[in-house]
């Protein structure tokens, strides 16, 4: 929201323009003019002192409502417009705030003609505020089908959900069929099975482990191809919120935490489309077939992730606290690292040309060979890597982390090269025992803002990749696929550009 000191100019585009009683107020008539991008409200006449016009953008609306006034006597038509503009809260942090207005229109004696002009400003504010010059996947009410893991982070999302999403939902008129799982794997299993068409969209309001699971049970499907197609969108609702964080930072929003986030998230889901979401398919020597969307990880961030459950009460300062706890104790671990380059052609892709979800442009695109997803980039795992793949010579290893997304948690900025969902390259990090902890720690505390790559950091390679093959030497140490542990042991993946479909709005910067 903007305030001018000046009287408001004519616009060139006004749509509605009329006088209404801002509801609470002393009484006075204010003129209000709609435009196709914004609500104008004169305050104060001119010359009085204070702002006197502010200023609403209607990509910031999510709902407008009219109704009739309480009182049988009372002859005005009114109508709620609700925002939730960017504003600067505690600590100078920027996040999503609600603002709503209420106005009276009252130019006529009659009940009826008032509650005309209110419904005829309503159904014109919604019709604007609704993403323009973007073709709608969604339809305008969409069945949401949330699911919510009532343990996840520090076993709050219940309650964070029916107190700051259950009402923003309501305000935009969106409909949602609530199912708390109760235990793990229920998720995968319920997707697995649903009939699809019941819903319009899945939410997700959990940490990205539920996430993990979703996706994996779509892929699970006979009708996988179609499956995975469902536009899904996420809730931070557990300790590290990647995928929320990512989506976040893509669209130009200050990386915030907890409720800001949350809030943030909210409003992406209110108004947002599907955008492609990468995914890569990795492989084991069991044969077992994974799709992740966000990381693998071997070393020692797989180890803060999986050692820091037992202070999970702390929310995500568990992994600050992780860090500091392994890094006394550091682990390293032998194995051999293989991959293949990405080539220099994976451009940033704007919100101009994002590939739509049928019309990607990249070679990384799906194949599908007969009904199985082909992963050509990769030989079997008993086999040794294609000739052109780069082989790291056998190493000690501190750290190997693939990761596909911007954020590994919501103050956890590792990879600030990834500015868009659906790039379409994994983000290879190893650093071998050489590492000295200083490094690490150093490492660790910058990458909350993402400066930690800005000077080189002896030991640590950065490489983006295509594909990649991880072979420890013992089958010891912690593995985790988007932060869930899985048995160590050789594995190797290649990135499926696009092939899901996650909730976004355009970049706002
Ligand atoms: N009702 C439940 N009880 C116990 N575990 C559950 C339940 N529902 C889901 N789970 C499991 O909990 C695990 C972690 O969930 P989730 O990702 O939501 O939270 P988190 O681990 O706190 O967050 P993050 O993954 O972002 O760190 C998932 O593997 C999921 O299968």
């Amino acid at each position: 929201m903007e305030e001018n000191q000046g009287s408001i100019k004519a616009p060139p585009d006004v749509v509605l323009s009329d006088t209404f009683t801002l509801v609470p107020s002393d009484g006075l008539l204010l003129p209000l003019q709609l435009t196709q991008t914004e609500l104008l409200l004169q305050v104060h006449p001119c010359g009085r002192s204070g702002p006197s016009s502010s200023r609403f953008l209607l990509a910031d609306c999510i709902g407008c409502h009219c109704f009739k006034g309480k009182n049988q006597s009372d002859p005005g038509g009114y109508f709620t417009v609700v925002f939730y503009t960017l504003a600067e809260g505690k600590g100078s942090t920027i996040y999503r705030q609600r603002i709503s207005k209420t106005f009276r229109a009252g130019g006529s004696q009659d009940r009826d003609q008032n509650m005309d002009t209110a419904r005829t400003w309503t159904q014109k504010i919604k019709q604007l505020a609704k993403p323009q010059g973007q073709t709608s996947v969604l339809p305008s009410s969409p069945r949401l089908l949330v699911l919510l893991n009532p343990y996840g982070g520090t076993g709050e999302a219940l309650h964070l959900f029916q107190k700051h999403v259950t009402p923003m939902l309501m305000e935009a008129d969106i409909n949602f069929t609530l199912l708390v799982t109760e235990g793990p794997n229920q998720a995968r299993e319920l997707v697995r099975d649903e009939d699809l068409s019941r819903w319009d969209l899945i939410v997700v309001m959990a940490g990205d482990g539920l996430m993990f699971e979703v996706i994996n049970g779509l892929m699970e499907r006979p009708d996988w191809m179609d499956a995975i197609k469902k536009p899904l969108a996420i809730l931070p609702g557990g300790s590290g919120n990647a995928l929320a964080a990512s989506i976040n930072h893509y669209i130009g929003h200050q990386q915030v935490m907890g409720t800001k986030l949350l809030v943030n998230c909210a409003f992406v889901l209110c108004k947002g489309q599907p955008y492609p979401l990468d995914l890569v398919s990795l492989t084991t020597s069991s044969e077992k077939r994974l799709f992740s969307f966000l990381s693998l990880a071997w070393g020692f961030i797989s180890d803060v992730d999986i050692e820091s459950e037992k202070y999970r009460f702390m929310g995500s300062v568990r992994f600050s606290v992780g860090t500091f706890v392994r890094l006394t104790a550091l682990r390293t671990y032998r194995g051999r690292l293989s991959y293949v380059k990405a080539s220099t052609s994976t451009e940033t892709i704007s919100d101009s040309n994002r590939p739509t979800l049928d019309n990607s442009h990249s070679e990384l695109q799906p194949n599908v060979a007969g009904k199985e997803l082909d992963d050509s980039l990769l030989s079997p795992l008993d086999q040794p890597v294609p000739s052109h793949w780069t082989v790291v010579p056998e190493d000690q290893f501190a750290l190997v982390l693939a990761v596909y997304l911007s954020h590994l948690g919501a103050d956890m900025f590792t990879a600030p090269m990834v500015k868009s969902l659906g790039e379409g390259s994994i983000h290879l990090f190893y650093a071998t025992s050489r590492i000295s902890r200083g490094s690490l720690l150093k490492l660790f505390l910058s990458m909350e803002k993402g400066t930690h790559l800005e000077t080189e950091i002896p030991h640590l390679t950065h490489v983006p990749v295509t594909a990649f093959r991880i072979e420890p030497l013992h089958n010891t140490g912690i593995m985790t696929v988007d932060g869930e542990c899985i048995p160590c042991g050789p594995i190797q993946g290649q990135i499926h550009r696009g092939l899901a479909s996650v909730i976004s709005i355009p970049s706002i910067t």
